[in-house]
């Protein structure tokens, strides 16, 4: 297990694998109902010169998550809200900024899951569309399915109004490079995905212990056209359920598919073990059985909560009780209070 990199709730800021009895362990644990957001920005190693703008990414929208559960909203509300965040931002792989197909197009997968219902809406493979994670709720809300694809997802947007948008104004410069580069013969988009780009997640717990997830993501690096990964497919990118917890998976999508990585991981939560060393397991295996790296984030109803990956980074943030707490490299694990400034 010593391969997972460990962040939760329990740990001390900025200190890995030590003492786990710190002060504010009782607060984060058995304390009653507490609200949480947590988010990530895809099991990635993100280049230095884009590292500042990524934590302060997932920072922004985890608060801007937990605000809405501050306002009475529910943890659905809170985890569409968070990576709408995320996909309205060119530095994370999902929505604005999704790497690019073969061809050099979009394709967006989304999922949203209310753990109160176990409804869930999933898109897959759309392209017109500024956020994929808002039409999977759609999808959820207003539908009798609970998956819509490619064309038929998009027809679906325009009949509920969700405004049509332009390839052009998903696409940036630093995708449109990445793809360049994935191009040449002997490259390995696999590899380049785990160095650069992030898919986006979130999962939450309101004050009424209703959990709920959301992902959304660009996919693979110059995946083939119709390729759909594990983001948008009930139990792999994501999985909420409030006899549990909730979790969101980031990572290679065609390894975490096989071993259903967020349902997996709350199995092991159903069997007693923590959000954190629940996520441990899943990761462990994903890593034992496939060779895979990945990455989570994961509640549990009672608002305990961990961000744990065995890549060497992964952008994230969790939002509870007046607290940012967030990080980026295994190891690290920041606080700050709402009130000081990034
Ligand atoms: N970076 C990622 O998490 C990619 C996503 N899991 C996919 O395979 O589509």
């Amino acid at each position: 297990m010593s391969s997972i990199k460990t962040i939760s709730s329990a740990e001390p800021p900025q200190v890995l694998g030590k003492d786990k009895t710190t002060p504010d362990e009782t607060q984060h644990r058995g304390a009653g109902m507490m609200p949480v957001v947590v988010v990530h920005g895809g099991a990635v190693q993100v280049p230095e010169e884009r590292a500042e703008i990524t934590i302060s990414g997932v920072c922004s929208a985890a608060r801007s998550g937990y605000l809405v559960l501050e306002e009475g909203g529910s943890s659905l509300d809170a985890v569409v809200e968070a990576v709408v965040q995320m996909e309205n931002s060119p530095y994370f792989s999902a929505g604005c900024g999704s790497v690019l197909n073969v061809k050099g197009e979009v394709e967006m997968d989304a999922i949203v899951m209310d753990g109160k219902t176990l409804g869930s809406g999933s898109v897959s493979a759309v392209r017109d569309i500024a956020n994929p994670v808002q039409l999977a709720r759609l999808v959820m809300e207003k539908t009798s399915h609970a998956f819509l694809t490619a064309e038929g997802a998009s027809k679906f947007a325009r009949s509920v109004g969700v405004p049509e948008v332009s390839q052009e104004s998903l696409i940036t410069e630093y995708s449109r490079m990445f793809w360049k580069k994935n191009l040449v013969p002997d490259a390995n988009p696999v590899e380049c995905q785990m160095e650069k780009m992030g898919t986006v997640g979130a999962v939450a717990v309101d004050k009424d212990g209703n959990v709920a997830c959301a992902t959304s993501t660009g996919g693979m690096p110059n995946k083939m056209e119709g390729r759909v990964g594990d983001t948008p497919c009930v139990g792999s990118g994501g999985y909420a359920d409030n006899q549990s917890g909730a979790v969101s998976a980031t990572g290679h999508g065609e390894a975490n598919m096989r071993v259903t990585l967020s349902r997996l991981i709350l199995f092991h939560m159903e069997q007693g073990q923590s959000a954190e060393a629940a996520s441990d397991l899943g990761l462990a295996y994903l890593k034992s059985r496939l060779g895979a790296l990945g990455g989570v984030v994961t509640v549990d109803p009672q608002g305990n909560w961990t961000s744990r990956f065995s890549t060497q980074q992964m952008p994230w943030a969790a939002a509870q009780n007046d607290t940012l707490h967030y990080g980026l490299n295994s190891g690290e694990h920041f606080r700050r209070s709402f009130s000081e400034q990034h």
